[in-house]
Order: structure tokens, then C-alpha cells, then sequence
């Protein structure tokens, strides 16, 4: 963890909740955001229609491909950290420069890591997506954890969702907003984000 992270060091922050396919982006980034009541985008929703369909016939994005979808995601976050408004996006932003193009003062990566073999088991358990199992091989290999000075916290992906959300919030000393956001995007509240399993520590 980077030693500037302490709990509550990092005011109204937005969460970039990062880590290769399959780690648990979604469903962690869901319950935190339904216990925070902050706003919650989901990259996967961001990418252009092309990049979806490379990726869905099992081909694994370039760097090209990805620079307008981080723009994207650049622009949500900075639309936050300008309003001083808190939230949370998933965006798998696997290589240090595109964790460049997203880094703000505000901006804490919650990197979700994992063993090929734990993850590679909830991609082909999940039936409801594009991103094929296949391309996990990929992702690790582009996979550029992200270093001491990235103001992250590497969060281990063994456990429950809900345990994993709860040492996010123990960790960053996260309390929930106390009004709603004037941008516009309360968090969708992802059907994936309930009801996982074990999923019962109070998410
Ligand atoms: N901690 C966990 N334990 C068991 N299964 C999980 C956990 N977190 C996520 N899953 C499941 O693994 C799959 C991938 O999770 P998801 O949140 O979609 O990952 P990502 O957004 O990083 O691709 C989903 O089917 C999800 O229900
Ligand atoms: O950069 C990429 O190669 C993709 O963006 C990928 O990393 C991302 O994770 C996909 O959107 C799949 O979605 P899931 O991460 O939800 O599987």
C-alpha cells in the first residue's frame, strides 16, 4: 500500500477499482457503492461498440483501442474531483500509463489482485458477458501492478465480495456521503452486486 494512504487521509475521493477481468471489479465497486451512496459508473459500460466486439470474438484490445475509452473514464472522474463529488468506476486500467491518463490528486486505485487459477474460475463460472474466459491469459500478461508511489491499495481477492468491500472501507476510513450528488449518476445498482456467494457480511 502506498505509506500516503491512511484512513480518511484522502477527502471526497474517487475510487478507480482496477484489476484484470474477472477479479471482482463490479460486484466489490456495487456493494461499496450501495453502502456509501456514492456514485458508481461501470467502465465495461464506457467502452465503444467496436472494442466490445473485439474483445466478445476473443481478441484483446491495444493500446489504440483503449486510449478513447480511458478518455472516457478520465472525463467522469475528473467531472467528480472537480465537484469535489466522491464515486467509484471499474476500469481494469492494467498498465501504468493508462493509470496516467486517470490520475488526479483525488483519485485512489483499489487494485483487486488475484492467482490466475482463482480468477479463471469466476470468469468461466460467468455467463453474462462479453469478455471471454480466453483473454485472461492476456490481461495478466499486460497486467502492470501498479507501484508504492500510485496511491493504491492492493486488496486480496480470496475472499467474499463483502470482505473485500469492508477492508476498502476500512482502509481508506470511508463513511457514507452526507447528500446526494448534483451530477447526475446515482449509482445503477448493479444486479451483480447482490446476492453473491457468501456474500452475507452485511453488504
Ligand atoms: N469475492 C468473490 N468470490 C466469489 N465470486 C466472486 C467474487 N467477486 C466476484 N465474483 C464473481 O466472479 C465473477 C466476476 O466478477 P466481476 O465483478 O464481474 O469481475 P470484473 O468486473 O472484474 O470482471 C462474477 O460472476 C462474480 O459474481
Ligand atoms: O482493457 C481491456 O482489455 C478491457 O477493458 C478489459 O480489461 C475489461 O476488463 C473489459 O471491459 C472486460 O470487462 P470485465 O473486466 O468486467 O471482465
Amino acid at each position: 500500500m502506498d505509506a500516503a494512504i491512511t484512513p480518511g487521509s484522502v477527502q471526497q475521493p474517487v475510487l478507480v477499482i482496477m484489476g484484470v477481468s474477472g477479479s471482482g471489479k463490479s460486484t466489490v465497486a456495487g456493494i461499496l457503492a450501495g453502502q456509501l451512496g456514492w456514485d458508481l459508473e461501470e467502465g465495461d459500460d464506457l467502452h465503444p461498440a467496436e472494442n466490445v466486439a473485439k474483445m466478445a470474438s476473443g481478441i484483446p484490445l491495444t493500446d489504440e483501442d483503449r486510449w478513447p475509452w480511458l478518455d472516457t473514464i478520465a472525463s467522469w472522474i475528473i467531472e467528480h474531483t472537480m465537484a469535489g463529488i466522491p464515486g467509484i468506476i471499474t476500469c481494469s486500467a492494467l498498465k501504468k500509463i493508462y493509470r496516467d491518463r486517470l490520475r488526479e490528486k483525488n483519485v485512489v486505485f483499489v487494485h483487486l489482485s488475484g492467482s490466475k487459477e482463482q480468477i479463471g474460475r469466476r470468469l468461466t463460472a460467468r455467463m453474462d458477458h462479453y469478455m471471454p474466459p480466453s483473454l485472461l491469459d492476456s490481461q495478466i500478461a499486460t497486467l502492470e501492478p501498479p507501484g508504492p508511489d500510485e496511491n493504491t491499495i492492493v486488496v486480496d481477492v480470496g475472499r467474499t465480495p463483502a470482505e473485500e468491500a469492508a477492508e476498502v472501507v476500512r482502509r481508506l476510513g470511508l463513511s457514507p456521503a452526507s447528500g446526494s450528488s448534483a451530477l447526475g449518476h446515482p449509482h445503477p445498482g448493479r444486479s451483480s452486486a447482490a446476492g453473491q456467494p457468501g456474500d452475507t457480511a452485511g453488504a
